[in-house]
């Protein structure tokens, strides 16, 4: 009886999360309930504190891939007390999946934001405008991400200092990647590049299509060595590594937060949606935080800071409802000025090129309807094995040079799965995606749940930039996202240039072997241009502009003579005592890859800089 309860309460609550077209997910739950896999998880979750204490000495707000880091290491100073506010609940047993990722999608745990369009991107999706998940859930987007462990390339680094950021050379932030690294993969692990015994597990997924292994041989084919890309050099192409650990995801939550769950100077508190910051106007100190939690408006005071992790969309509203960002624009909205910075500003995101699909003859790739249910699902929770472990699809990534880059920086990232858009049927992903019926119908719905493959090609570092602004002075309001995708002449150059460079490497000989072949039904809307021409693959890329929702840099870090930098390089808000942002939005330019990684690292030195700011004798 116990058990039928537990089964059917976390079935409805799943299917509302997920929508009710998943086949699989009342035999998983069966076979999860079954083998009580929480008892057996030596991570069981987190307290949801139901009591706040008025004061503690630091107020973490967002609890997602930085937060989680820094509350985490806070807490291990035992005489400093930390509350972590999370607007979100916590992750579930869907999130756990691999292979699910894109599932969360549009879920209640995203905050599922659009941007807005501009008729230069996103074309083919619905009213011109591209979705921008982000997770809304401890543990933040690494709950939804698709967990590739990518950390870009050391010039990344070096010019961060360069930009007048001392610390944050390649050097220096190489001890916090492998700080937090658990890396399992033996062949990784014992390089200088990887550590062992890290909170954070790392391992390439135990399962994998032979279109993988062909892809890597193709790189080697074009020049390009299969190497570590996380390792010495950047340059090549390896089947990818992930942040999962025994098959399923290991989201910061589970990783930095689970193990300390019972730490009593630690206490987090879910569903707690910060509005603003509660600053003293004429000493300019942030002081706490007010919260909305189930209904009801709250304050909570720091006695030492507040660490502002709500990523690079809210960390920059929250600081906007605070009176701290453009005069002007607050201005407008009502919003007494406290201090004008450049918040919101030099926003950045890597986008790519989707859609690009390659027809396989063999049944080698991820097709949804030919996967049986039961055994893939035993799999995966009986072993920690299967197809269910695959990284949100993603198998192989590689780092390629056009000839606007060079060999030692690359400008162009390849992800490589063993599916594309009509490998569900139309199920799933046209609708996280957001493409119109036109698009599907006349691009893939031709060749639904047919083998394919695919490759899209990314632009690492782009040229445009965005803005995030407040719609009104409501902290309910979403904000506006302008992305500014391809105002910049050359990021659509480059893309070409990275598309011309993927045909190359699908046209390669050991593809032949599958009889892989571009598939060219043409989209609607570029008839007018040439199949395979730039102009026609310009056109595809401003059709099918994919994010992979990588947005950064809305809260720049840079030294105080940069007008343009809203913390210092010890991650301190100028201007204002008491306040740091920590995470993605600190960093002054996107670094070349997959950026949970890197937004781990800056939670990792960002709380290392607290500690010495507060610890040092000097202080
Ligand atoms: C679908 C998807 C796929 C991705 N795939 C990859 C990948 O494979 N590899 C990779 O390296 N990167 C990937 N990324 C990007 C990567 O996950 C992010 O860059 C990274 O998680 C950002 O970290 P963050 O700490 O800046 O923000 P987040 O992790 O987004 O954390 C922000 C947290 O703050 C909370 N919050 C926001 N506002 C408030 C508020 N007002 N009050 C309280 N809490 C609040 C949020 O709910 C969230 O938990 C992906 C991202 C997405 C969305």
């Amino acid at each position: 009886m116990v058990l039928e309860t537990v089964l059917v309460s976390t079935a409805l609550k799943t299917v509302g999360i997920v929508g009710s077209g998943l086949w699989l997910l009342p035999l998983m739950l069966a076979g999860i309930t079954y083998h009580n896999y929480n008892r057996l998880d030596p991570e069981s979750p987190p307290i949801d504190a139901k009591m706040i204490q008025r004061e503690y000495d630091f107020i973490v707000v967002g609890g997602g891939s930085a937060g989680a880091v820094v509350a985490s290491r806070l807490s291990e100073i035992p005489s400093w007390s930390t509350l972590l506010l999370e607007a979100g609940p916590d992750e579930n047993e869907i999130s756990d999946v691999p292979s699910l990722a894109a599932y969360l999608q549009l879920s209640k745990l995203d905050w599922a934001y659009k941007i807005e369009p501009t008729g230069r991107a996103c074309l083919g999706m619905k009213n011109g405008r591209c979705n921008w998940p982000r997770g809304k859930v401890l543990g933040g987007s690494s709950v939804l991400n698709y967990m590739l462990y990518v950390r870009g390339n050391r010039k990344d680094y070096d010019l961060w200092e360069s930009l007048g950021n001392p610390g944050w050379n390649y050097e220096e932030v190489l001890k916090y990647f492998k700080k937090s690294e658990d890396n399992r993969n033996p062949y990784l692990a014992k390089t200088d590049y990887h550590s062992s015994g890290g909170y954070l597990t790392v391992q390439e997924s135990p399962w994998r299509t032979p279109l993988v292994l062909a892809f890597v041989e193709a790189g080697q084919e074009m020049g390009y060595d299969n190497r570590d890309i996380n390792g010495e050099r950047q340059d090549g192409f390896m089947v990818a590594q992930g942040t999962i650990r025994r098959g399923t995801r290991c989201s910061t939550a589970k990783a930095f937060l689970r193990p300390v769950k019972l730490r009593k100077n630690l206490q987090t508190a879910l569903n707690a949606h910060v509005t603003r910051l509660l600053i003293n106007p004429t000493t300019m100190r942030v002081y706490g935080v007010e919260f909305v939690r189930h209904g009801r408006k709250q304050i909570v005071l720091a006695r030492k800071e507040v660490i502002l992790s709500a990523g690079a969309i809210n960390s920059p509203q929250i600081m906007m409802l605070s009176g701290l960002g453009p005069r002007e624009h607050l201005q407008k909205l009502g919003i007494p000025v406290l201090r004008n910075l450049a918040v919101g500003d030099n926003l950045q995101d890597h986008v790519g090129m989707g859609g690009l699909t390659f027809l396989v003859d063999k049944p080698i790739s991820i097709v949804q309807n030919r996967f049986q249910a039961f055994p893939m699902t035993m799999q995966y929770i009986t072993k920690g094995k299967g197809p269910m472990t695959t990284l949100g699809g993603v198998e192989g990534l590689a780092f390629v040079n056009t000839i606007y880059g060079n060999r030692s920086w690359p400008d162009i990232q390849f992800h490589m799965a063993p599916a594309s858009i009509n490998s569900d049927g139309g199920l799933k992903v046209r609708k996280v995606l957001g493409l119109t019926d036109l698009l599907y119908n006349t691009v893939y719905k031709p060749i639904a749940n047919k083998d394919s493959w695919t490759m899209m090609p990314l632009l690492l570092r782009p040229k445009s930039r965005g803005t995030v602004r407040l719609k009104s002075k409501s902290p309910f309001h979403y904000p506006i996202i302008d992305a500014n995708y391809f105002a910049h002449r050359a990021d659509i150059d480059t893309l070409v240039e990275g598309a011309k460079i993927a045909i190359k490497i699908s046209q390669s000989p050991v593809f032949k072997k599958f009889n892989s072949r571009l598939h060219t039904i043409p989209f609607p809307n570029c008839r007018d241009h040439k199949f395979g021409s730039d102009a026609y693959w310009e056109c595809h890329i401003r059709t099918i502009s994919m994010t992979i929702y990588h947005p950064v840099g809305t809260c720049k870090m840079g030294p105080e003579w940069d007008s343009t930098a809203v913390v210092d390089p010890r991650l301190r808000v100028y201007g204002v005592k008491g306040l740091r942002v920590i995470d993605t939005s600190i960093m002054p330019t996107i670094p070349s890859g997959n950026t949970n990684a890197p937004a781990i690292m800056v939670g990792e030195k960002g709380a290392d800089l607290i500690k010495e700011d507060w610890l040092s004798p000097k202080s």
